[in-house]
């Protein structure tokens, strides 16, 4: 898949705090790629860095190939959100159109389809005071993407959002892709990620935790966990095979399973002492991996390198 962003050993500091270090990875035409870790992470100054709101210490971003970033080919849909009050929605679109130099008709056609789309229809001369937050959301959404960019960033682009607009943003995005859209997206909604993104970058404290395709993270990192309801003594659950850590809260124990764990057999190995109301054996998430991370439990090696 061609390459449309490439961020290479990326690195920067405020004042001496070095808040994104060795960074680098790209985002491919019509993928969607996310950027995820907890808050304080550096994933924001990561994207302001591609949008040239603030310039590395350190490292290359090329788009293309080029180190020229071609501000109309990019759509950005900023973590701050706001546009101007006192304007008309159509106004406020077609005004960040042109300044993408995209051609004023074709940009009045798209933002009428869109604000269709996302149950705006008839709202386009309503001023942008007179919207509910979600609604100037969906705005500011489609003035990401009113000029057809190429590579479109959006950082938490579901916050805010109730289920059905949440839905919708999530089959626009897929749409974009599927169409040839680059797209990097950071979230906090770690079950929306795993359902749309075909890659994922996971950072912590400024460094690369995990990069590579999601189902091989899934594969590498989703152990099998065992959750057991009843009343057993925790140090019972500790001592059996594989188990790698215990969580328990009242009755319920979650087991996390060693990995390469085969389900079956160990469940043939449990002792006859142990007691059971109920049990059942799933995947970890990647909201749960994503905790491990964030919390400083995980075991997850040095090299959080998956195929990419
Ligand atoms: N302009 C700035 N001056 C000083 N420190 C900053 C500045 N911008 C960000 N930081 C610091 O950089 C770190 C990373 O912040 P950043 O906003 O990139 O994180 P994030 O991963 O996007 O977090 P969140 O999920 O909370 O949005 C934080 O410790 C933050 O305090």
């Amino acid at each position: 898949m061609e390459t449309v962003l490439e961020v290479e050993n990326l690195a920067k500091s405020f004042k001496d705090k070095d808040v994104i270090q060795d960074i680098s990875f790209d985002v491919r035409k019509g993928e969607i790629m996310a950027i995820l870790g907890p808050n304080g992470a550096g994933k924001s100054t990561t994207i302001r860095n591609i949008m040239g709101i603030m310039y590395p210490d350190q490292g290359s971003i090329s788009f293309q190939n080029h180190r020229e970033i071609p501000r109309h080919k990019i759509g950005y849909l900023p973590e701050e959100r706001g546009l101007y009050k006192n304007v008309k929605v159509m106004d406020i679109l077609l005004y960040l159109a042109e300044l993408k130099d995209y051609p004023l008709k074709k940009a009045r056609e798209r933002a009428l389809q869109y604000l269709k789309k996302f149950d705006l229809e008839g709202q386009e001369n309503s001023s942008v005071e007179e919207l509910s937050k979600g609604m100037g959301q969906k705005v500011q959404f489609i003035s990401s993407i009113i000029h057809e960019p190429e590579l479109l960033i959006l950082d938490e682009p579901f916050s805010g959002l109730d289920p059905v607009s949440q839905e919708l943003f999530k089959q626009e995005i897929r749409n974009l892709a599927e169409n040839g859209t680059a797209i990097l997206l950071s979230s906090h909604q770690m079950n929306l990620v795993e359902e749309m993104c075909d890659r994922l970058f996971l950072m912590h404290q400024g460094q690369k935790i995990i990069y590579g395709q999601m189902d091989d993270v899934k594969e590498e990192y989703a152990n099998f966990k065992c959750t057991i309801r009843s009343n057993n003594d925790l140090q019972q659950l500790e001592v059996l095979p594989q188990v790698e850590r215990v969580e328990r809260d009242d009755d319920t124990a979650v087991l996390y399973l060693a990995k390469d764990v085969e389900p079956v057999d160990w469940l043939k190995h449990l002792p006859d002492s142990l007691s059971i109301q109920e049990l059942s054996i799933d995947r970890i998430s990647l909201h749960e991996i994503f905790i491990d991370i964030a919390t400083g439990k995980n075991l997850i090696g040095e090299e959080g390198a998956v195929r990419a």
